[in-house]
């Protein structure tokens, strides 16, 4: 690859875009590259066109990535920058992840308009957000909220916010980090009562199997921890066969110790019930932590947990 310029593709998104210039100017400082050397590919994906109804009913989290993935392997890109939240457990045929950037913040924010905090919203207020993971974790602190549909890019949220569509939304504060945004939250989420999604605040790079040139160029800016953070908590979500579909929260970080301690919930969309279970380990057991986590839950569920709501 050097030499030719490298094409990043990306969503169109501020967030998006925001990301793909992290990856180019880590590149850029990596492997002492100028700006010209790369074109930032932006890619319209289904995800961000459909936008009236919620993920878990339009197809979950492949849409966001589905296009990019196919720009990535007819070559019309070269790598391609995704928010690891966003990524299915499953990639298409010849693609592969070869790079996590290290780990934004992972926690979710509250931001609320006519209260600062959850806990102070008046009874029955509204909540806007898209997620069946944070609707259900909202609704098992406070079942009196009206939880309804926010679905769109972050501005597009907020602007429904602010028009007074809801009382408070909720959002990751990696991706307001990323655009210099995050005064806008009222209130910051313990991530231990409300964990993130799996993969949140982490953003990955996909490529092509066998595309040793952009593997080896990645390889210089890929981070470690995250590496095994996200092994671990896809492994989990890959246990319970998730998608945008099932409310599942994962959160995987290396003790002091060097050692790996993952948190894993799965919840029913309306709160009514949850389970969850914490696991360490060495982190060349990442894997075997995640799917072993994801048994544990799923024992605990029993059957019939996901029935009446699982597609
Ligand atoms: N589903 C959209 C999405 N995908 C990743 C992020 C945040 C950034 C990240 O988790 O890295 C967001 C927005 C949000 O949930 O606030």
């Amino acid at each position: 690859m050097s030499g030719a310029i490298i094409r990043i593709g990306t969503r169109g998104s501020q967030l998006a875009k925001a990301q793909a210039s992290e990856v180019r100017a880590r590149l850029m400082v990596a492997h002492e590259l100028p700006e010209e050397a790369f074109a930032i590919e932006v890619i319209s994906t289904s995800g961000d066109r459909i936008l009236d109804r919620p993920l878990s009913e339009v197809g979950g989290k492949g849409l966001f990535t589905k296009e990019i993935e196919m720009a990535l392997a007819e070559e019309r890109i070269d790598i391609a920058v995704h928010s690891s939240k966003d990524m299915a457990t499953a990639l298409p045929d010849g693609l592969e992840i070869s790079a996590f950037l290290p780990r934004e913040d992972v926690r979710d924010v509250f931001i609320g308009r006519t209260a600062p905090t959850i806990a102070e919203l008046p009874e029955g207020a509204t909540v806007g957000t898209a997620s069946l993971r944070r609707q259900a974790m909202l609704k098992r602190m406070r079942p009196d909220l009206n939880v309804i549909i926010f679905r769109g890019n972050v501005q597009t949220r907020l602007r429904k916010l602010e028009e007074g569509q809801a009382d408070g939304t909720l959002l990751a504060i990696a991706g307001l980090n990323r655009m210099a945004m995050t005064n806008v939250a009222t209130e910051i989420l313990d991530p231990d009562a409300f964990p993130p999604a799996p993969g949140q605040g982490a953003v990955c790079i996909e490529s092509r199997i066998g595309d040793e040139r952009a593997k080896s160029l990645v390889a210089a800016i890929a981070d470690e921890a995250t590496t095994i953070a996200l092994t671990a908590e896809r492994a989990f979500l890959a246990e319970l066969d998730g998608s945008c579909r099932t409310p599942i929260a994962a959160h995987a970080r290396l003790n002091d110790d060097g050692t790996l301690a993952l948190h894993g919930m799965i919840l029913k969309p309306d709160g009514s019930e949850m389970h969850q279970t914490r696991r360490e380990g060495v982190v060349e057991d990442a894997e075997l932590i995640g799917r072993l986590a994801g048994r544990t839950v799923l024992q605990a569920a029993g059957p019939g947990f996901f029935d009446g709501w699982a597609n």
